[in-house]
């Protein structure tokens, strides 16, 4: 199972989550507690490894601002956390994460359509777009709905949900930001159990 942390706003964070093995970090740059400037953004994508996903999320920004941030700060993939269309998406010159905050599988009739490899499925609840560290109801998604697509599962995560989380939707990847926080901050302790429990899960029989 791949893990992506959410969140990461220093340097040291960013190497540890990657040593513990995270396969992608996020980096804020929307409304958000967490949100970065754009050279702590450089500093923290620069620290690690090439093969690492340095995911921008963003809320209905420009493409002109998307652009200069993810060529400055060296991102890999933008995360379109918004009300973006799928023209805009097409138009974006990075591999594009559609975040989806579920309230229903009509949501996801046409998904399979929009021109993003990946589909998050987030929780709608809270003050911000993302990472508000609530659940929503997995047995209500139809995954057979994002049968093309890869399915990065967010929204409330943390060690003792992610199992079951991952029995339910079995994803490509999970996300997790404020199940690895303690008073809002990332905890490296929490960060390292989340990602051994999370790449310790076999789903259908094969480790992914
Ligand atoms: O993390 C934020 O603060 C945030 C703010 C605005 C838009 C998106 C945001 N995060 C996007 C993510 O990918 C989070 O990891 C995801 O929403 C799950 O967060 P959590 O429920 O806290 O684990």
């Amino acid at each position: 199972m791949k893990v992506k942390i959410c969140g990461i706003t220093d340097v040291n964070t960013g190497i540890q989550a990657v040593h513990y093995g995270a396969d992608a970090i996020g980096l804020v740059f929307a409304e958000s507690k967490r949100r970065v400037s754009v050279e702590l953004a450089k500093e923290i994508a620069k620290s690690l490894p090439p093969d690492v996903y340095k995911v921008g999320v963003f809320v209905n920004e420009t493409h002109e601002e998307i652009d200069r941030i993810a060529s400055f700060a060296g991102l890999t993939h933008i995360q379109l956390h918004g009300d973006e269309t799928a023209e805009y998406s097409q138009s974006l010159s990075y591999p594009v994460i559609k975040a989806v905050s579920f309230q229903g599988n009509e949501q996801l009739a046409n998904i399979g359509d929009f021109p993003a490899d990946y589909i998050l499925l987030d929780s709608p609840k809270g003050k911000y777009r993302g990472g508000n560290g609530t659940v929503f109801d997995w047995h209500e998604v139809n995954t057979n709905l994002l049968a093309n697509k890869k399915i990065i599962l967010a929204g409330g995560l943390h060690i003792d949900n992610v199992e079951q989380a991952i029995r339910i939707i079995k994803p490509y990847m999970v996300d997790v930001s404020s199940g690895v926080e303690s008073n809002g901050v990332k905890d490296l302790e929490k960060i390292k159990a989340f990602i051994a429990k999370a790449k310790g899960i076999a789903v259908g029989g094969e480790m992914k």
